[in-house]
């Protein structure tokens, strides 16, 4: 039995932010801060619609999803060279490690890239070294999940996972983004029933800003095991016990959740609500270079919103290690760790 200590409110973010966590939900092109997109595009020759790192800031003020993903689409352009893809996935795992997270698993978005010109291959290897040396520099585990936008035709998705099947070794899984409203699940069964002939894993982003039934689809059309963010499932109280029954993980983005205007007020997010119904839900960034945030930003704030506790926080933190495509052993080592750090916090009370 884990041990769950009274943490005065005061300290609340310190184990917040000490706990070991895993990232689930994560774009590795939304994790480019305006700095670094500067100086790729002066490395790279790239020329960009702002003035200055102040003037591409002021322009992340979104309305929807789709007002975000004009702008992210705009930033990823000045990844050129493996080197740059490298670059970005290091600055990341720097800051992902100083978060706690002992496991991150990130989309990537090939078909950002490869419409530029951009090889498969230069996008996977520089991605890749950068998982593998950041496990060497900081003992970080990392994986790879390969994305369609699903705003591009079906036909599109299964040439991109053709063209990555020389480096089926070197991403766990498939994902499903981009605009959501208009383009459902069922549009990409084909693809998913192919990635999971391979063996690949299965997530897919649904009701983020899509009904309900998208959750259906993404469950029964596509067969995923994860669903990324999922907060419009509470509209459905029958998809709500199904999620429950099944144990699929939530992987929430309050941050992002409240930056695209899903929510109009981080006290009124319903993680806290999904969490008491028995729902797999934990903490994530989305893309937190655009957000605000990254994910103990998003833990801390949350928690400051809604007043949750020491015992929520534990129960998000073992859902997010229990909700990776890690083995079952090294799952219970990190949970092991998770237990540790709360009975650490018991001991100073
Ligand atoms: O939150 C998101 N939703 C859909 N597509 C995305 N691509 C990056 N972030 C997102
Ligand atoms: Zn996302």
């Amino acid at each position: 039995m884990h041990t769950v200590p009274v943490v005065e409110t005061s300290r609340l973010p310190l184990l917040l932010r000490a706990m070991p966590k895993a990232e689930l939900h994560i774009h590795i092109e939304g994790s480019l801060e305006p700095e670094l997109i500067f100086a790729l595009a002066e490395r790279n020759g790239v020329d960009l619609p702002y003035a200055d790192v102040e003037a591409l800031r002021a322009a992340y003020a979104f309305t929807d999803l789709q007002s975000f993903l004009d702008i992210y689409y705009a930033g990823a352009s000045v990844l050129l060279q493996e080197e740059d893809f490298y670059d970005m996935t290091m600055a990341y795992l720097r800051r992902a490690v100083q978060d706690n997270v002992v496991r991150a698993e990130i989309f990537f978005d090939p078909q950002t890239h490869t419409e530029r010109g951009v090889a498969m291959g230069t996008i996977i290897h520089g991605l890749t070294r950068a998982c593998r040396d950041a496990h060497a520099q900081w003992g970080i585990s990392a994986e790879l999940i390969l994305s369609f936008l699903r705003h591009l035709s079906e036909e599109d998705a299964i040439a991109t996972l053709e063209a990555a099947l020389p480096f089926r070794d070197q991403f766990i899984g498939v994902g499903l983004d981009s605009s959501e409203l208009g383009h459902p699940p069922e549009k990409f069964t084909r693809v998913f029933a192919r990635a999971k002939q391979l063996g690949l894993r299965l997530v897919a982003h649904a009701g983020e800003e899509g009904p309900p039934a998208y959750v259906w689809g993404a469950l029964n059309a596509l067969a995923v095991e994860r669903i990324d963010h999922g907060v419009q499932s509470e509209k459905d109280a029958a998809l709500m016990q199904h999620l429950v029954e099944r144990g699929i993980p939530l992987t929430v983005c309050p941050l992002s959740n409240l930056k695209l205007c899903v929510v109009d007020d981080l006290t009124q997010h319903n993680l806290p609500r999904m969490l008491d119904a028995g729902l797999k839900v934990m903490v994530n960034s989305d893309d937190p270079a655009y957000f605000g945030g990254y994910v103990n930003d998003n833990y801390v704030q949350l928690f400051a919103a809604t007043g949750m506790g020491a015992e929520h926080a534990y129960q998000l933190a073992r859902n997010s290690l229990e909700a990776t495509f890690a083995s079952p052993q090294q799952q219970a080592a990190w949970v092991q760790q998770l237990d540790a750090c709360f009975a650490r916090f018991a001991n100073r009370n």
